[in-house]
């Protein structure tokens, strides 16, 4: 099974589904180069939005793949995928076309710091999310956490990655977090809810990311994604970290 699926759907939105059910769409190295590879495809003068979602109706993302990561035990080496990722969400961040996640379900850790970089989110009715990384005695490593602290309202967006929690989808509808909650189709959903960006020209769609765009950089947002990346890689080292990576993993295998 590919890993990613990228399609072009109707109206000029160009879909990229994580397609890793089994592992609740867990982000590993192949997953990662689909995104950079579907991210410069939405630059294309044909396509109007982009957007983002998991395969199967359990998950969106959960994240980091665990046990693709487990082998990454020093700083440098988890510091080489953190970073790259954040590179690739800053990618996605400034796009200069609107951008929407999909949340078909849950979204966990890494999962919910892609859905941070779409401009929206929207969220399937019974859909949980959470920044959960610090019950992994680890900070948000995707440069995730930078942009929610400018998306949200600072006690909110501090509240989710200090607690760390799940939440549901009303929940996170009352802290600005998901956009919309929706019941049915998640392609109807994301046409319906982007129907007015589809009707305009892309020309007006990209000057108006554009306009936003300049607010990412006058905040130095790239920078402080790199930041984010390297900071959590020293607590990746830790052996707090890896003692709660084995947990999940253990507790997997026992499940076994
Ligand atoms: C690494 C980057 C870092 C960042 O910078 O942000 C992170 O992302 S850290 C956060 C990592 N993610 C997590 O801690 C989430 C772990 N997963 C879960 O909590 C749950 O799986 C879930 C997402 C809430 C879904 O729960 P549920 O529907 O009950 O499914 P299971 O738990 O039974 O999982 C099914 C299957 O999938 C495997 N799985 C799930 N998540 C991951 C993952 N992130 N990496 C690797 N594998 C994952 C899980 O082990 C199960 O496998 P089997 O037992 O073999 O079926």
């Amino acid at each position: 099974m590919d890993p990613y699926i990228i399609s072009k759907e109707k109206n000029g939105v160009l879909l990229f589904t994580i397609n890793r059910p089994d592992r609740r769409n867990a982000i590993n190295y192949e997953v990662m180069s689909g995104l950079e590879k579907a991210i410069d495809m939405a630059a294309g003068n044909d396509i109007k939005v982009f957007a983002i979602t998991g395969a199967g109706d359990q998950a969106f993302c959960s994240g980091g793949d665990l046990s693709a990561f487990h082998s990454l035990k020093t700083e440098t080496q988890a510091y080489g995928m953190l970073s790259r990722m954040a590179g690739i969400l800053y990618k996605l961040l400034v796009l200069p076309k609107p951008t929407i996640a999909i949340l078909n379900g849950s979204a966990v850790g890494g999962g919910c710091e892609i859905a941070s970089a779409c401009d929206f989110r929207i969220g399937r009715e019974g859909m949980k999310a959470g920044f959960v990384q610090g019950n992994l005695a680890i900070t948000t490593g995707w440069g995730g956490g930078s942009i929610l602290l400018e998306k949200l309202p600072q006690n909110i967006a501090m509240k989710m990655l200090l607690d760390a929690k799940i939440h549901t989808a009303e929940e996170l509808r009352d802290f600005g977090f998901i956009h919309q909650i929706y019941k049915d189709d998640p392609i109807d959903a994301c046409l319906s809810f982007m129907s007015g960006s589809l009707d305009k020209e892309t020309t007006v769609l990209e000057a108006y990311k554009t306009m936003l765009n300049k607010k990412w950089k006058l905040l130095s947002m790239r920078e402080r994604m790199e930041e984010e990346a390297a900071r959590c890689a020293v607590l990746w080292e830790d052996d707090a970290h890896h003692k709660k990576v084995d947990e999940f993993m253990n507790k997997k295998n026992k499940n076994n």
